[in-house]
């Protein structure tokens, strides 16, 4: 069974504008609301996926409520920390003119020492059933810096899988908790070394700083031009064809989730990629956020050209 960790849920409601501009009001059809925060959209994926999957993080108030129905609905299972706080939403402004994307993510509620404490021994207690772990997006307020980190160390030494999608200050205390894989995209990435990184050449040896530090994986995707994947012995590219995008929120969500399924499987590296690739592509060309069609993905597939990039190297 796959882990997922989502310590700050979301509604994510996402509008198609039109001409999008800032300054401006703007008339739209109502909001595609979905139960969201990043590991809910892994945890969707996975199930669509067909992979078994268990739901964790922290939830509170009728926002916490509404995504509990919601995965009930569909049934995904979870079994969150309640909290006393209330769970947050993000708006989605997706304008199909200009191909462009803004979010407003709120920071979400703020959990007490208490709460902090109360979650560390439920996360325990259910990594007893994992052979996968997953957290990903941002830590609510109060939640220590390093929890990420100790995810690490605790999935270590249970000897299971960890993978970590997150990004900022979470991001750089949780490499030093050595996940099996990170996946930033390219902005997470100039992030976490602190300049620009203007070439492939740049990137890779970014993603090599990481994999020093202990990290098996880290899967650098990039958006429309794919993704490249960088471990200790293997670095491989993935070009992807260009394609007609409707919805791109979720698309690393999506890819992540496709990336667990393929090690669950036990796909070989190159088809592991090529497959997190096509989950991506997959998401990105439908409606909702977070979302796949199993048939869609092994379509795309064959469509997505791994070229080993360390030869010579
Ligand atoms: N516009 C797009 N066209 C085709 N595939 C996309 C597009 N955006 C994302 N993807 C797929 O989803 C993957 C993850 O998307 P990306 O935007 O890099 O992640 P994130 O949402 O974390 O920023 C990409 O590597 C690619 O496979
Ligand atoms: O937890 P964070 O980092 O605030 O991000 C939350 C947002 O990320 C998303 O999961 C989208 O992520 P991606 O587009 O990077 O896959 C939204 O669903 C959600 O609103």
């Amino acid at each position: 069974m796959i882990l997922t960790v989502t310590l700050n849920p979301a509604i994510d409601v996402s509008y198609h504008v039109q001409h999008f501009q800032i300054g401006h009001g703007h008339r739209v059809e109502n909001g595609n609301k979905t139960a969201g925060g990043k590991g809910l959209n892994v945890s969707r994926v996975l199930q669509q996926l067909n992979s078994e999957v268990l739901c964790t993080g922290l939830l509170g108030g009728s926002t916490g409520t509404w995504i509990k129905n919601q995965l009930d609905s569909v049934n995904l299972m979870h079994d969150f920390l309640e909290i006393t706080g209330e769970t947050r939403t993000c708006l989605a402004m997706l304008d199909p003119i200009a191909g462009t994307q803004t979010e407003l993510m709120e920071r979400g509620p703020t959990i007490s020492k208490e709460e902090v404490e109360r979650f560390r021994d439920h996360f325990k207690h259910l990594c007893q059933k994992a052979n996968i772990v997953i957290a990903s997006g941002s830590m609510p307020k109060g939640m220590p810096s390093p929890f990420y980190q100790e995810m690490g160390e605790i999935t270590r030494e249970l000897h299971i899988p960890f993978l970590l999608d997150t990004s900022g200050n979470a991001l750089t205390e949780g490499i030093e908790g050595r996940p099996f894989l990170i996946k930033p995209n390219e902005m997470e990435l100039r992030a976490y070394v602190g300049r620009e990184l203007s070439n492939e050449e740049e990137m890779l040896e970014a993603a090599k700083i990481i994999c020093n530090k202990g990290v098996q994986y880290v899967l650098l995707s990039l958006g429309s031009k794919g993704a490249i994947l960088v471990g200790q012995e293997n670095i491989l590219k993935a070009e992807i064809p260009e394609m007609e995008v409707k919805n791109p929120v979720g698309s690393g969500d999506s890819m992540l989730a496709g990336m667990a399924y393929a090690l669950q499987q036990g796909f070989s590296i190159s088809k592991s990629l090529a497959f997190a690739c096509a989950c991506g592509m997959a998401n990105a060309v439908e409606e909702q956020t977070g979302y796949v069609e199993k048939v869609v993905v092994e379509k795309l597939v064959p469509q997505v050209k791994v070229t080993p990039l360390n030869e010579g190297r």
